[in-house]
């Protein structure tokens, strides 16, 4: 049922690694529920693949689409795995930690019914990470003369709630002295063992029964968390020790971008988004070793600011559905993402990974992002790129406070490294009905659509690719100069074909990264294999901007011959948000203009013919704004530079900000934060016009 598995998590090389990093980002799969078993949904859709030392790929192959997505993790937990060798593996050293009196922090993520209060509170029969943990807990503070106490809360729209001793008031989060984090409110009560535990009233319920489990209530999204307090006397020095673990189950993701923007749980989404996203953030920040942890940006990461810092340990577990589901996938490629750039910092090797188009898209705006903190930060570094120990990247949050202040990006590259920042994501149209390429060619092809993500070095023996040095033959020059001769490992998979069609555009994207030596050629068994079924066959770039341009222009020449369906507009007003949303179909659309405007008047009660026309050029204007919003939010970055005032600086800024929002533009005035002045917007949207 599950894709082949191999190595195992004991490199020393990737233990000395891994222990550089704070927050482990691990998957776990849960095993089918009843309803699901023997169903269609049940079908081989979710592979694992494990690599020496800590790391694995986990691949979804969606059958009826042909859709295929990867995306690697630290390590993924596979459905026949239980939680207790979750708990062996990523929970006990934290527990020892908590022994010695760290923080430390468990979180479970992922989309509704992913098995995240499974995993964290368990079942009467199986008990949760909380459960086991507080066993191991209670008896080591038995044995030390320690005392154990727990808090339980709930983050909801950005107000905290006492679980345990529900108030009136809620409760705040203060900063002491020490910069420690204080709970204002916040109840602690003490625990001497299970039985004790059990007994406590969760808001209501039962820890062993519901506690940290949301009520069925699909409109209702919180995050819920348990801290265990230990406080204890340290054998050898008989000083006392104080250390607390926070046991976190996360509100269910959603892709806000799929469920459309019409739903009345928005905002709360919205808002739930942000707070996760500004989590990965952190987890990012803190596995790169940045200085700045930007905490104060979200409610949910100031309340763990003291279990998610250098001096504890977390490990956040992403929960994913056994069966195809968007938010499942928009939820591991983000920690995905998360994991793969903070090693591009902690380790010094190259992987390439192959897969859907998403995930293609999402590196690439990681990886410029990367090139805008190295530029950023130290400009003088750039030459030197990853191949530097120094730390040189900041983080997205300071990134985005940063990025247009670059006045002097341009002046600070070498005219080299000037061309190399466009030309590392090229673009390549393959010719409609071109035949499938013979092997040679394929390589060359293949190396035009490369995802290079960094890895461990321990794991480059399971590498699924041909990993190139400079030497590599099939290497294009253009594509090692690009990103500079002392940053750019090459690299290229062997095998597999990349077929596209007429809409399909290759990306390609060459990364600067820092390695310290060459991996061998030839991939372990079985993982040539993995290249094909992680291969990108399929690539949903946003379609180009003459395409979107014609699209408008199209529905303005429908608008200007069909007077008559304005006059009786179509009741299905509903189409209106789907047809601008984040995939526009390139082609004109088969439902007139007229129809698709929002808000439309009812033309006939308007009047005379100047009314009428003032209305409709409103309506216009609005759609034309529309699209020019919804064009900012997907473009790539070649269609972006496309349109007036928007130059490489500020198209790497777009992408920023997609990076953190998934639709960052909303209204017109949002285009202001980007700097760009009534005058240039004016100027854009007559651009599109202009092609009218
Ligand atoms: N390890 C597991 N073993 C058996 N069943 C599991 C396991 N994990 C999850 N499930 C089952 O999967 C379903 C969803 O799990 P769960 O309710 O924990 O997900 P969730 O992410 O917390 O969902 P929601 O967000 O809706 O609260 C449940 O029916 C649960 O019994």
């Amino acid at each position: 049922m599950m894709g082949s598995s191999s190595g195992a998590r004991d490199g020393t090389d990737s233990l000395a690694c891994q222990l550089q990093r704070r927050v482990r980002v691990v998957g776990k799969i849960r095993p089918f529920t009843d309803s699901e078993a023997g169903g269609s949904s049940c079908r081989a859709r979710v592979s694992v693949t494990r690599f020496d030392g800590d790391h694995a790929l986990v691949a979804f192959d969606d059958q009826q689409t042909c859709r295929k997505d990867s995306y690697m993790l630290d390590w993924c937990y596979e459905q026949d795995e239980n939680i207790d060798q979750i708990f062996t593996a990523e929970v006990k050293p934290l527990i020892e930690g908590l022994f010695r009196g760290h923080n430390g922090c468990v979180i479970a993520y992922g989309a509704r019914g992913s098995g995240k209060s499974q995993l964290i509170q368990g079942s009467g029969q199986n008990p949760g990470l909380v459960m086991i943990a507080l066993g191991e807990i209670l008896a080591f503070a038995n044995e030390n003369r320690g005392s154990v106490t727990v808090s339980c809360y709930e983050l909801s729209q950005d107000h905290i709630y006492d679980l345990l001793e529900p108030k009136d008031q809620e409760v705040l989060i203060l900063e002491d002295a020490a910069k420690r984090i204080q709970l204002k409110g916040l109840s602690q009560i003490p625990v001497n063992s299970i039985s004790d535990f059990k007994k406590l009233s969760f808001h209501g319920c039962n820890m062993g029964k519901s506690c940290l489990k949301l009520p069925d209530d699909s409109t209702v999204r919180s995050h819920r968390g348990l801290i265990v307090y230990l406080s204890s006397v340290d054998k050898e020095s008989n000083s006392s020790l104080i250390g607390k673990i926070n046991f976190v189950c996360l509100a269910d993701y959603e892709d806000i971008k799929q469920k459309g923007n019409a739903r009345p749980q928005l905002a709360e989404s919205t808002k739930i988004n942000k707070s996760l996203y500004t989590l990965l953030n952190i987890v990012c920040a803190l596995n790169s070793g940045e200085n700045f942890i930007p905490y104060r940006e979200s409610k949910l990461t100031r309340l763990l600011q003291d279990f998610l810092c250098k001096a504890s340990r977390a490990v956040l577990i992403t929960c994913l559905n056994p069966t195809i589901c968007q938010d499942t996938l928009s939820a591991v490629n983000l920690a995905s993402r998360s994991c793969q750039v903070a090693n591009r910092h902690q380790c010094r090797s190259a992987k390439v990974i192959k897969s859907g188009s998403k995930f293609n898209q999402s590196c690439s705006r990681s990886i410029v992002g990367i090139h805008v903190r190295a530029v950023s930060q130290k400009k003088t570094e750039i030459s030197q790129c990853a191949s530097s120990e120094k730390k040189v990247y900041g983080t997205p949050y300071a990134i985005r406070r940063r990025s247009l202040q670059l006045g002097s990006l341009g002046t600070c590259l070498s005219e080299k490294q000037k061309n190399g920042f466009p030309s590392a994501i090229r673009k390549k149209k393959m010719p409609i009905g071109s035949s499938p390429p013979n092997k040679s060619e394929s390589r060359k092809a293949n190396s035009r659509v490369d995802i290079v993500a960094a890895v461990d070095t321990c794991s480059q023996r399971n590498i699924v690719l041909d990993y190139l040095g400079g030497d590599c033959p099939m290497l294009e020059e253009e594509s090692c100069e690009s990103v500079g001769p002392n940053c750019v490992e090459n690299i290229m998979p062997k095998g597999g074909d990349c077929y596209t069609n007429e809409n399909t555009f290759v990306q390609d994207t060459v990364v600067g990264l820092g390695c310290d030596e060459k991996m061998t050629a030839d991939p372990i068994d079985g993982t040539k294999d993995e290249i094909q079924k992680i291969f990108v066959n399929e690539d949903q770039s946003s379609p180009p901007l003459s395409a979107r341009l014609r699209e408008i222009s199209n529905s303005l020449k429908l608008l200007s011959t069909q007077t008559t369906t304005i006059g009786t507009p179509n009741t299905d007003m509903t189409s209106t948000k789907e047809i601008n949303k984040e995939k526009p179909d390139p082609k004109t659309p088969g439902v007139p203009f007229a129809v698709r405007l929002e808000n439309e008047p009812k033309f006939d009660c308007i009047g005379s013919p100047q009314d009428i026309f003032k209305t409709r050029s409103t309506g216009l204007k609005t759609y034309l704004a529309q699209e020019c919003l919804a064009f900012l939010n997907s473009a790539n970055k070649e269609e972006l530079k496309g349109l007036k005032g928007i130059g490489e600086k500020r198209a790497t800024y777009i992408l920023q900000l997609r990076e953190e929002s998934s639709e960052p533009f909303k209204n017109m005035d949002d285009l202001k934060e980007i700097g760009l002045s009534r005058k240039q917007i004016n100027a854009m949207m007559s651009q599109v016009l202009g092609d009218f």
